[in-house]
């Protein structure tokens, strides 16, 4: 039997024993791929002395590569049914903990306080559930956790938005977000053939490398945001447009034109050739209005 729980034979041995039946709702599709694994962990940099926080461990796959590699790994997961699985899978690797919950409701930073050393370097690694991509990732953001970076299996065309640049098709909202808060890159793309079961989609890996400060500084976040969703809620509509539909009145509409031209931003541009700083600009501006 091969040591590695990340193979075909092994992964079916395991689900076999404990006759494991994959719920869809929660996003179980497990690797079973050695190799990219080991290329998911590479992404992350992890040296020694690293602590890893994982999402969804599944049977412990990626939380045996972590393990391999770094100091400390604290994993959440949901399903209770893992529970006795990864006990087993995880039996040598005692710096390897589990934490049933689901990761939306967790008090992370208490977590980190609890599990790892004060200034430790830390990664978030998780191949996610695809279900929940974006609450989780726009919430480990949002968090400002003392945490690196994040390196995720995500789908990849939720990898290729988040990743995007101003003035290309997939740049919008979701960009924005978290680019305010990362450096975003889209390190390789994942065929399905190494899932068990096979998603539907086709995956990639992304990093999102955090910032010291955020990308452009802001008097209101709150308004910062509620101008970019509205910039992007009609792809197709003029900023001028959406944004009299969406934040303010029409008949608001001269003054915020006034606005955006003071800004040097032409109102019958789309939200999506803004770069961030302009956003910025025009959130620091409008937010007087
Ligand atoms: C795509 S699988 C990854 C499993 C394993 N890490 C692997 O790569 O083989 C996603 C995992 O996340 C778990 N999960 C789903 N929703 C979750 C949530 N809200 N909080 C924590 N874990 C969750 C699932 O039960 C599953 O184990």
């Amino acid at each position: 039997m091969s040591k590695e729980i990340a193979t075909p034979n092994r992964t079916k041995e395991i689900l076999k024993k404990y006759g494991f039946s994959f719920k869809k709702s929660l996003g179980q599709n497990f690797l079973i791929d050695t190799n990219v694994l080991n290329n998911i962990v590479d992404c992350a940099d992890l040296q020694q002395d690293s602590g890893a926080i994982e999402i969804g461990p599944g049977i412990g796959a990626l939380t045996e590569q972590l393990a391999k590699r770094c100091e400390r790994v604290v994993a959440f997961e949901i399903d209770q049914r893992l529970l006795p699985i990864l006990k087993e899978t995880l039996a040598p690797y005692p710096h390897a903990t589990v934490i049933h919950s689901d990761v939306l409701e967790a008090d992370i930073n208490s977590v980190i306080i609890e599990n790892f050393n004060e200034g430790q370097d830390l990664m978030v690694v998780a191949n996610l559930p695809y279900y929940v991509t974006t609450p989780i990732l726009m919430g480990l953001l949002e968090k400002k956790l003392p945490i690196r970076g994040i390196v995720v299996m995500i789908q990849k065309e939720v990898a290729e938005r988040i990743s995007a640049k101003p003035g290309t098709k997939n740049y919008g909202s979701l960009s924005i977000a978290a680019q305010y808060y990362a450096k975003a890159t889209t390190e390789m793309i994942v065929p399905k053939t190494v899932f068990v079961p096979q998603p539907n989609v086709d995956s990639a890996v992304l990093k999102l490398t955090l910032r010291d400060e955020p990308a452009v500084k802001v008097d209101d976040e709150e308004f910062f945001f509620k101008l970019i969703k509205a910039s992007f809620a009609q792809r197709r509509k003029t900023l001028i447009n959406n944004l009299t539909h969406n934040l303010f009145t029409k008949a608001e509409k001269e003054a915020v034109e006034a606005v955006l031209n003071q800004c040097n931003i032409d109102p019958t541009r789309r939200g999506e050739t803004l770069s961030m700083e302009e956003f910025g600009l025009l959130a620091n501006s409008l937010q007087e209005l």
